[in-house]
């Protein structure tokens, strides 16, 4: 089944195209970040306890990946952190590998989708915009759903996930070397998205 992987950091509006490919094509779609933030939110209290994590990855249940609460920038940062542990990642990687594989085609969005969990996708994004246009964009984003951000606190955050999430040894945030890269801090959602799909559409037949 043809996979599209769609990767980049975080607020870059990976998720927004991804999940209009998927209507596009009439695929189905997983944001692989909701996977991790699920976990991080079942241990945001024990987030120095590696075990922990481990046990809570190794229990995922794709019931655990609804709830308002995941959204939230305290659930993104727990995720950030647990997402370094390998053995995480590892129990993982089936659910996401299983969902790929469904017909006629799967969206995945993430960090490692076109290197490690879909290498063989037919279609890879990498996804960016400066960090302060993310950081703009999550603001933005936040105050429309009524919670309380302040920008510089978002851009603070936003610094140190990039740095974790591109640092760690395992499956670190970074292009694949056949990933087309789309930049679109000068973009609007729809610009970003044609330009996507003017990618995509030839290469799934
Ligand atoms: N090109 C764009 N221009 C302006 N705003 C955008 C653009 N793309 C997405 N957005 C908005 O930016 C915010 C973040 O987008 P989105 O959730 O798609 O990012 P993401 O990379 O999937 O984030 P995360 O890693 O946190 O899941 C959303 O409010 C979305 O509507
Ligand atoms: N494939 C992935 C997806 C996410 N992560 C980690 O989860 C954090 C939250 O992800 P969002 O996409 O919801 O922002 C993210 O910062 C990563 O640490 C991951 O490692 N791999």
């Amino acid at each position: 089944m043809p996979v599209i992987a769609v990767d980049g950091p975080a607020a870059s509006g990976k998720g927004t195209i991804a999940k209009r490919l998927a209507a596009h094509f009439g695929f189905v779609h997983l944001d692989t970040g909701l996977l991790y933030r699920a976990v991080g939110w079942v241990v945001r209290d024990r987030l120095d306890d590696p075990r922990a994590a481990i046990a809570a990855a190794e229990a995922f249940d794709v019931g655990m990946t609804c709830g308002d609460e995941l959204r939230s920038e305290d659930a993104g940062r727990a995720a950030s952190k647990i997402s370094a542990i390998p053995e995480v990642r590892a129990a993982l990687l089936a659910f996401q590998r299983s969902f790929a594989g469904q017909a006629p085609g799967a969206v995945l969005d993430g960090r490692d989708i076109g290197t490690v969990i879909c290498p063989d996708a037919p279609v890879k994004l990498f996804v960016t915009a400066s960090v302060e246009v993310r950081a703009g964009r999550r603001h933005k984003e936040l105050q429309a759903r009524g919670n309380p951000s302040i920008y510089a606190e978002i851009l603070a955050d936003l610094i140190d996930r990039d740095r974790r999430d591109s640092e760690r040894a395992t499956a670190p945030l970074k292009a694949a070397a056949d990933a087309f890269h789309l930049e679109t801090s000068m973009m609007d959602a729809d610009q970003a998205f044609a330009a996507a799909l003017a990618f995509a559409a030839p290469r799934i037949a």
